[in-house]
């Protein structure tokens, strides 16, 4: 997440009409309804693998056929390779002799052989190419290792290694993963769509690699962001990996340094922009819903702010689609302070709140957060953002500034003196809870802490900015400069301190809790819209599965081991509000959903052959 003092408004409402945005959010979808009537509802040709419609007699076709796997072949297709685990019956009926040494391994001895050698590793990076090659040669195992041993890879699937990965992706680039759609291919990208194998999608999640991370624009090679979600996404939420679909939008790079570096991969020109960048998004937009129908979800990632504002507003009428780093960073964080009110004590309007960075998770964190303190305050939300502060690169937001402001900052801009920086904001706010999503590392410096502590207990500290490289403060720095006394959650992992003889296990506020869940929840069943009750309904599941044992270690979120068990109840939560918004079309309405998510989830086990 960064901070960008160029983006427009969005803000995350959980009730329309209490949003600040309603007026002009039903003009924007009045106007973007009319513009996009040619996709709102497509006609003849959705899914039509084979052209049999009279609506894609003009369209080009890839002529798919299909054929069973054997031998040679069936070693070489990650998707049915079990590499040693081929049982002697198996050898016989798939032409296998010979192809394989003679000795019979289970998938738990391999799995312990492969956990083994990759702790040989001592590079993260090292580690993620093994695991990628894992994925290329047999994805079950790949899937077992990694639901097996969660919280040991999520780092080097996910945050941080992944964001090494795509600065490097060029150099350590083997085979490719997804679909890459440059403009190069302007005009054709429904062809595109076509040359993906798989038919059954259910889940896009798609980058224009303009803010990877807080490393800023990786063009192209922002693709490792979509394919290490999309593990998540099956890993932890148990979406199938066949319904997965890692696409890296290619409109070019302002990255001087990449457009110089001969092993670059993408585009070697300057970004598109304007109307060039949204003609283009919007025949990828056109063509997604041509291509799958109205149930694909399409997760927006990494987009810088202006894009992903504006396309989260102009396409959530007409398509099913979520921004991870506006609404899920946003559930997630509020989820995490709503479940840290048990060790702060008093109630979440008894909260002072101020952020560092005020851009697509800054803002988007503090609407939701205004939202549920009127609803639970039974208060105006004009109220509740009052005890809301926010810092962007010029200082505290006030009143004084308003005019400067761009519109999406301006609801924040409560009356005050001005104030210039982050430790002049803290001794005059005097907030409870401190939030850092600026993209910036190093910025909660021991200053800030000691003044936060000061005049608070216990203060919460959430430094969410990723990659470890651009976390506001590393967990030993809160809890040495706090004496201890902090709570404290980062958006990247970050080990346990040992302070004055007692051990601080810090939580991740990452969107990872929820998004997986959440898109599971969305596809199971059959959800054509993300509604932002939806998305409330993920985090108040996520906020009920943090335990007593949790909390009496300090933990806010629960861990990442029981996630699948997370995901479920999340899923379970976010179809039913589905249902009972009439948003969903899987029918009948399942009687039990907690048991209906775990039974639809992904199973890494391996199959028999016959
Ligand atoms: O990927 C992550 O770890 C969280 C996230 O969405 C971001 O920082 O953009
Ligand atoms: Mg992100």
């Amino acid at each position: 997440m960064k901070n960008d003092d160029t983006s427009p408004s969005l803000s995350l409402s959980l009730d329309r009409t209490l949003s600040r945005r309603s007026e002009e959010e039903a003009e924007m979808a009045s106007a973007t309804t009319k513009d996009l009537s040619d996709i709102a509802a497509v006609g003849g040709g959705v899914g039509d693998t084979y052209g049999e419609d009279r609506g894609s007699e003009d369209q080009l076709l890839t002529p798919w056929t299909f054929s069973v796997a054997s031998g040679y072949s069936l070693l070489r297709d990650p998707r049915h390779n079990k590499g040693l685990a081929f049982t002697e019956k198996e050898r016989d009926a798939h032409y296998l002799r010979g192809l394989l040494p003679p000795t019979i391994s289970s998938q738990q001895a391999q799995e312990k052989k492969l956990m083994k050698n990759l702790r040989e590793y001592q590079v993260p990076l090292q580690k993620y190419m093994s695991l990628m090659d894992l994925e290329e040669r047999n994805e079950r195992l790949f899937y077992k290792l990694l639901i097996d041993n969660v919280e040991e890879l999520l780092p080097i699937v996910y945050t941080p290694t992944v964001g090494e990965a795509c600065q490097k992706y060029g150099s350590i680039f083997r085979r490719p993963q997804g679909l890459f759609i440059s403009l190069k291919e302007k005009g054709k990208i429904l062809e595109v769509l076509k040359n993906w194998p798989e038919r059954g999608i259910q889940v896009i999640v798609v980058t224009d690699g303009e803010r990877i991370l807080g490393l800023g624009d990786l063009g192209c090679q922002g693709m490792g962001i979509p394919v290490g979600k999309l593990s998540l996404y099956t890993a932890l939420g148990g979406v199938r990996p066949s319904a997965c679909l890692p696409i890296t939008i290619d409109v070019g790079t302002n990255n001087e340094q990449l457009l110089q570096d001969e092993f670059y991969i993408g585009l070697r020109q300057k970004r598109a922009t304007g109307q060039e960048y949204a003609d283009f998004l919007h025949e990828f937009m056109s063509a997604v819903k041509q291509n799958y129908g109205e149930k694909v979800l399409v997760q927006f990632e990494d987009f810088a702010n202006h894009n992903a504002f504006e396309l989260l507003a102009k396409y959530r009428p007409t398509h099913l689609v979520f921004n991870d780093d506006i609404q899920g960073t946003a559930a997630v964080v509020l989820s995490g302070v709503v479940a840290a009110l048990k060790l702060l004590g008093g109630t979440l309007a008894d909260q002072t709140f101020l952020f560092l960075g005020a851009g697509e998770a800054g803002t988007g964190i503090a609407e939701l957060i205004a939202l549920e303190m009127s609803k639970q305050a039974k208060a105006p939300v004009e109220e509740t953002r009052k005890k809301i502060w926010l810092v962007d690169s010029k200082g505290l937001i006030v009143g004084s500034r308003k005019e400067s402001l761009q519109q999406f900052k301006k609801p924040w801009a409560h009356e005050h003196e001005p104030v210039k920086d982050l430790l002049g904001a803290v001794k005059a706010i005097k907030p409870t809870i401190l939030i850092g999503s600026s993209g910036v590392g190093k910025t909660f410096t021991k200053e800030v802490i000691e003044a936060l502590c000061s005049f608070n207990k216990k203060p919460l500290i959430m430094a969410l900015s990723n990659p470890t490289s651009q976390s506001e403060c590393t967990a030993e720095e809160a809890y040495t400069w706090s004496k201890g006394r902090a709570i404290f959650a980062s958006g990247s992992p970050f080990d346990p301190v040992e302070f004055e003889g007692k051990v601080f296990v810090p939580g991740q506020s990452n969107n990872a809790y929820i998004f997986p869940g959440f898109g599971l929840g969305v596809v199971m069943c059959g959800a054509i819209r993300v509604h932002d009750e939806m998305l409330l309904a993920a985090s108040e599941a996520l906020a009920g599965q943090v335990t007593q044992e949790n909390f009496e270690k300090g933990l806010i979120y629960p861990p990442f081991s029981n996630i699948r068990k997370i995901s479920a109840d999340i899923a379970a939560k976010v179809a039913t509000k589905a249902y009972d918004l009439g948003l969903a079309s899987h029918l009948p309405r399942p009687v039990d959903l907690v048991k209906y998510a775990e039974s639809c989830m992904y199973s890494p086990v391996y199959r028999m052959y016959r």
